[in-house]
Parts: C-alpha cells; sequence; structure tokens
C-alpha cells in the first residue's frame, strides 16, 4: 500500500503562547501563530493591544459571515492593507460603492470566459515547458517558484492587455510583489500590536508603485486613445473597464480608476494561481504515483494534441489534485470581516468595529472536517463520504457575494499548466529538500521551490 503524504506545515505547538512569542513568530506568517486548538474550535477569540480579532471555525457560522454581505464587510485593516496596491476596487470596496463597482467591471469577465481564454493558457503553458526545458538542460534543480508567478502574470497580462509578458517585466513583478508582502505583513502585524508601522506602511509603497510602472504606459496609452482620440481599441478586459459606465450616472472610470480595477485584476488574478500551481507540482513531485496516475490521463484524453477545454473537463484526476491543492495551501487563507453592529456569537459578544476572521486554512484542515486533515489525498474529492465537506467546509474561493469571480477561469488555468508540464516532464524534489510555506498576502515557500524536470521523450 502506497503511504500517503504529509506536505510541510508549520506544527503548532500544544499551548497558545504569549504575546511576545506570537509576536515573534507571526512577523514573517500568520499561519505560523496558530496553535493545536486553533485546528479544532468552534470559535476563538485573540486580544491583541491594537484589537481584538475572533475566528469563526464553525461551518454554520463561517456561512453566516461569508454569505452575509453588507453586514460583515470586508475589514478596514485588510483595506488598509492593500490599498497601495489596489486602491478602492472591486477587492476592497464595500456597500453601494462596491456594487456600483462590480456591475461596471462585470462585462469584462466576458474575456475570461472559458473557451475564449483557453487559446491563451495553452500559449503561456507552451512558453513555460520551453523555459523549463532551458533550465533543466543541465541536469539541475530548477526554481519553479518565480516560474509560476511568470506564467500565472502572463496568462493575466495576455487576457487583460492583449500582449505577452516578458522575462524582465515579470522578474519586476517577482521581486516587487515579494517585498511588498513582506512590509505590508510587518505593518499589518504592528497596527494589529498597536505600534507604530508608518516606516513599512511608507516603504510598502516602492514595490506598490514598480508593479504599476508595468502596466501604468499600457492603461494611459489606451485610455488616451479611447477616450482622447475615440480610437477603437483591441476587445480585452482593459478595454471594457475604459468604456464601462457607472449604472446610474453614467460617468466613465478616471484613469487612476481603471489603473485601480486593473491592478486588482492583475494581482488577484496571478499570484493566487500562482501559489498553487507552485504548491501542487511540489505534491506532485514527491508523489510520484499520483504523478503518474495524472500524465497517464492527460495521455489518454489529449495525447500529443493542443489541450481543450473538453479535454479538461474529463481530467478529474487533475481536478482533484487542484482542489486538493487548493484545500492544503489556500492562497487566500483568512478572509478577514468586520462586525457592523453588535452581535452575539456562541458564546462571544462582538462588538461594532471588531475583526471577524473566516480561515479557509483552518477550516480545511479541521480533522473534525476531513479525515487526515494535513495530508495530500486528492482522491478524497472521490469518495461520496465527502461530498457534503466538499460543499461545507472547502471555500478557497470564498462564498456568497464576494465570492471570487476568477474561479472557473484559476481552474482552467492550473490544469492547463500542470498538464502541459506533466506531459513534458518527470518532476521530483532534490534529496534533502523540505519547502517552508510562509503565509502572507498569500501562501508562497520561503526560499523558493527548485524542482527537478526529467523530459519524457
Ligand atoms: C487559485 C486562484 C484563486 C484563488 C484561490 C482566489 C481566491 C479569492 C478569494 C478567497 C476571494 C474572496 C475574498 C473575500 O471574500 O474576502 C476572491 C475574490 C476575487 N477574485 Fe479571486 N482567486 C483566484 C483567482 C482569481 C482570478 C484568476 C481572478 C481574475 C481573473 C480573480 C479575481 C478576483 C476578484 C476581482 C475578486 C473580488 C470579487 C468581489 O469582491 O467582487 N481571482 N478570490
Amino acid at each position: 500500500m502506497t503511504e500517503i503524504f504529509t506536505p510541510p506545515y508549520p506544527r503548532p505547538p500544544r499551548n497558545k503562547r504569549g504575546l511576545v512569542k506570537r509576536f515573534l513568530r507571526g512577523w514573517h506568517s500568520w499561519i505560523h501563530v496558530l496553535f493545536d486548538k486553533s485546528y479544532t474550535m468552534k470559535m476563538g477569540e485573540i486580544r491583541l493591544p491594537g484589537r481584538t480579532m475572533y475566528i469563526a471555525n464553525e461551518l454554520p457560522l463561517v456561512d453566516r459571515i461569508l454569505r452575509g454581505g453588507t453586514a460583515f464587510p470586508k475589514h478596514s485593516e485588510l483595506v488598509r492593507n492593500l490599498d497601495p496596491l489596489i486602491g478602492n476596487s472591486v477587492f476592497s470596496a464595500n456597500g453601494a460603492d462596491w456594487e456600483s463597482q462590480r456591475a461596471m467591471v462585470n462585462p469584462a469577465f466576458a474575456h475570461t470566459a472559458l473557451g475564449r481564454s483557453m487559446p491563451l493558457m495553452v500559449a503561456a503553458a507552451d512558453d513555460l515547458v520551453a523555459r523549463i526545458e532551458a533550465a533543466a538542460r543541465d541536469g539541475g534543480p530548477v526554481d519553479i517558484d518565480p516560474m509560476m508567478t511568470h506564467v500565472a502574470a502572463d496568462i493575466i497580462f495576455r487576457t487583460l492587455f492583449s500582449q505577452t509578458l516578458d522575462a524582465e517585466r515579470s522578474n519586476i513583478i517577482h521581486t516587487a510583489f515579494g517585498r511588498f508582502q513582506r512590509l505590508a505583513h510587518s505593518a499589518s502585524m504592528l497596527r494589529l500590536y498597536g505600534l507604530p508601522a508608518g516606516w513599512f506602511e511608507k516603504r510598502s509603497k516602492g514595490p506598490a508603485r514598480a508593479i504599476h510602472d508595468v502596466f501604468r504606459p499600457i492603461v494611459e496609452a489606451r485610455y488616451a486613445g479611447f477616450h482622447g482620440r475615440g480610437e477603437a481599441g483591441t476587445r480585452d478586459i482593459l478595454q471594457s473597464l475604459i468604456e464601462a459606465k457607472h449604472p446610474e450616472t453614467g460617468a466613465h472610470f478616471t484613469c487612476e480608476e481603471v489603473m485601480e480595477q486593473v491592478s486588482t485584476i492583475f494581482l488577484a488574478g496571478h499570484e493566487t494561481s500562482a501559489s498553487t500551481m507552485t504548491w501542487a507540482l511540489y505534491m506532485l513531485g514527491e508523489c510520484g504515483h499520483i504523478q503518474t496516475r495524472v500524465r497517464e490521463e492527460v495521455a489518454r484524453l489529449a495525447g500529443g494534441q493542443p489541450l481543450t477545454g473538453a479535454m479538461l473537463k474529463d481530467m478529474g484526476q487533475l481536478r482533484n489534485i487542484f482542489k486538493e491543492t487548493l484545500r492544503l495551501y489556500p492562497p487566500v487563507s483568512f478572509l478577514p470581516r468586520e462586525v457592523t453592529c453588535p452581535v452575539d456569537m456562541r458564546d462571544k459578544h462582538l462588538e461594532a468595529g471588531a475583526m471577524l476572521v473566516v480561515a479557509p486554512w483552518l477550516t480545511q484542515r479541521n480533522k473534525d472536517n476531513w479525515a487526515c486533515p494535513h495530508a495530500f489525498d486528492p482522491d478524497r474529492f472521490e469518495d461520496p463520504a465527502n461530498a457534503e465537506m466538499a460543499k461545507q467546509a472547502w471555500f478557497p474561493f470564498g462564498r456568497g457575494p464576494r465570492v471570487c469571480v476568477g474561479a472557473g477561469f484559476a481552474q482552467q488555468e492550473v490544469m492547463t499548466v500542470i498538464a502541459s508540464v506533466v506531459r513534458r516532464f518527470a518532476i521530483s524534489v532534490p534529496a534533502g529538500f523540505t519547502p517552508e510555506p510562509i503565509s502572507r498576502l498569500t501562501i508562497r515557500p520561503r526560499t523558493g521551490m527548485p524542482l527537478l524536470f526529467t523530459p519524457i521523450s
């Protein structure tokens, strides 16, 4: 019998640590502050000098909060944290402002329609395979962490702007986003502990600007083309945003507002998928038997032909790998909401303004919800006994009115990339290497993800 693989996660201490120890562990990563009981408690309360935070794990509570819409808007701490990067946009806005932004942005998402985006994904995945081939030629390990950023950013770049993303701009994005995550995380930690965070807040603006500078020239030229010279423009997400009208006033987005929406779609649309692909390839590298099975599935359904949406639909094993990766490493691991009116939950009384966190990382690794919760077992999604849990205790894309608008796009892109890689290479993990997951805005390996790729003839 093949043993089930348990991929790395920070082993929680048995007991809650003191304030200082928690601060030190949390300085690099949110998941490092959790302790044993965090994974099974129904509702927890954490008193910090800066604020009191509640974590709701009980399934009906999770549902109530996420479906609660305006009663539990996105927390101001999250909004402040992301502000240098995405400003006031469809991810961060609340209430009526969010509703009108969502109405304006919705038509742009027609460009992420699965049939329309499939050829872009296949082309970007082919370019990735060529890059891996070149990098693996000497037989040494290849760090796939920046490569997954490149392919995911390339896919969303092609969908947004009808352009490919070259290696130089991809490197700028990967490096700047890594820096932004570190600085924004530190600022957030300090604010939660009631400490001054100004230095980190100020420093985080630099990498955010470096990312904006990659697409500002494209956005400004196209905006001026349409609004200044009446040019029709290419039919893509950017053009839909430039042409979008407010549902009541009929006003267009300003150029800065288009920049904010573009930044949001670009960041929400590549960093999360890149994280998923990195962890999926790592776990396949560790689990040769699952890798062989999925390679056989891809060969049976696609042969040597370019992948299509119809082929992906039939790749059940690949889809289960996607789901299981998102269960174990949900890129958005914590969803912080704000309590708008005093409310009672279980035995707790929450005052207005309190932070109420719903945590895919915890609910999806809770042993009351899933058997062997920390183990990588894609087949669990085939078991009818797990069908109800897959509905209630699996929500890497959120749930309710603020659910991710790119979930179908992400599934198609991750499946396309993994299928393209496994049919071309046998993947393995260098002896002695174990990645350390770090959770800031998303979950990435602390020191990259070197893997070995052997071409399959
Ligand atoms: C594996 C990949 C992805 C994951 C795990 C993910 C996860 C999430 C989650 C959890 C939320 C809701 C956050 C909350 O309720 O606080 C969200 C929202 C959002 N996502 Fe994704 N996402 C992914 C890919 C994408 C892609 C590919 C796009 C765009 C093409 C996208 C665009 C958005 C947008 C615009 C929102 C805000 C929706 C709103 O509030 O109206 N995401 N995502």
